[in-house]
């Protein structure tokens, strides 16, 4: 498959492959592709941060793993079992051993139900009796810092953001997961709380050995959680590698002005460099060529004409760019 950005592709010994991925949206304005061949894999432990703008088909990546959007082609193996057309039945087994994790705690928790049911929610349909789930209510809320007898009977609205989200990663964590995609998990909490469930899901992570999927916008959050970095610019891969290589060597120009516009507060204009102008093209009409062209400071007449492919600029890093940064 040279050429086409799948050189990374490790195969069989992945536990979540994804090829060459494409979802469609149909709205009242007409059909756009949210997401087009985008291909990563990842093995046991690894995890992915996936980074990019506002809009940029983060999300819908990460519903479309699940099936939780129809996916329009592509191929999704998880643990070498091909699921993308698996029958919604096998897909409901499966998302149990692949878990997602929300940015807004409070509002994918339900109103009504104290903490003690939500977490054991999913092991009640497993066929769990009420003094089985009940047994596994302390451990859990102990592994996500709160204490059981504090908060075991609590209803969601008594719960900060922080503790809602802590809830949320115990009510995923209930059902031993073997594969956790956390979209932008922290991104509604405050600062303060940020690092402390962020600081909660290494350590989940690493207790359980868990492949993560991470989604974020915040470039800061995904270069101390993950260990590959996919970048996505309008619905498609502009860059894959090391998490490392990429954030000290960018080589999509895209990559380094997301990185340049990250604030920094030790530098004299608290940018690193000249943020990203302008703003990402409508998915409904995507600008021919290569689509970060309008936004880039390095475009030339080939980029209007002819789409870059991902291609490995340095041993393990891709980009999809015809003049990508040294
Ligand atoms: N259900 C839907 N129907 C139609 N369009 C959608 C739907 N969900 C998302 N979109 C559109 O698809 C594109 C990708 O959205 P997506 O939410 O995946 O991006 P994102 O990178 O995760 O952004 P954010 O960080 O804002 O969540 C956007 O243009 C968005 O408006």
């Amino acid at each position: 498959m040279a050429g086409s950005g799948n050189a990374h592709l490790r195969g069989e010994s992945a536990v979540l492959s994804v090829e060459d991925l494409e979802v469609e949206y149909h709205t009242g304005h007409g059909s756009f592709k949210a997401v087009s061949g985008v291909s990563f894999d990842l093995l046991q432990g690894e995890t992915l941060g996936i980074v990019g703008e506002s809009g940029c088909g983060k999300s819908t990546t990460g519903r479309a793993v699940l099936r939780l959007d129809p996916i329009a082609r592509g191929t999704i193996r998880y643990r070498g079992e091909n699921i993308d057309s698996a029958p919604p039945s096998r897909m409901r087994e499966l998302r149990r051993d692949m878990q997602m994790i929300f940015q807004d705690p409070v509002s994918s928790l339900n109103p009504r139900r104290p903490v003690k049911e939500l977490i054991t929610e999913g092991l009640a349909i497993g066929g769990k009796t009420r003094r089985e789930r009940a047994a596994v209510v302390p451990e859990l809320l102990t592994e996500v810092g709160l204490p059981s007898e504090r908060y075991a009977d609590a209803m969601p609205r008594q719960l900060s953001g922080g503790q809602a989200q802590r809830v949320a990663i115990a009510r995923a964590l209930a059902l031993r997961p073997g594969l956790l995609i956390c979209d932008e998990p922290v991104s509604a909490l405050d600062v303060s709380v940020q690092a402390q469930v962020l600081n909660l899901l290494e350590d989940i992570k690493q207790k359980h050995d868990l492949t993560v999927v991470f989604i974020a916008h915040d470039l800061g959050v995904v270069r101390s959680f993950s260990d590959k970095v996919l970048v996505m610019y309008l619905g498609k891969t502009c860059e894959f590698g090391d998490s490392v290589e990429v954030y000290e060597r960018p080589a999509h120009p895209y990559t380094r002005g997301l990185l340049d516009s990250v604030p920094s507060p030790e530098l004299e204009d608290g940018f690193a460099g000249p943020a990203l102008t302008g703003d990402l093209p409508s998915p409904l009409n995507p600008p021919t060529g290569c689509r970060f062209r309008g936004r880039c400071p390095l475009a030339q007449a080939t980029c209007a004409i002819e789409e870059p492919q991902m291609r490995e600029i340095r041993p393990g890093q891709f980009a999809a760019c015809h003049f990508p940064l040294d």
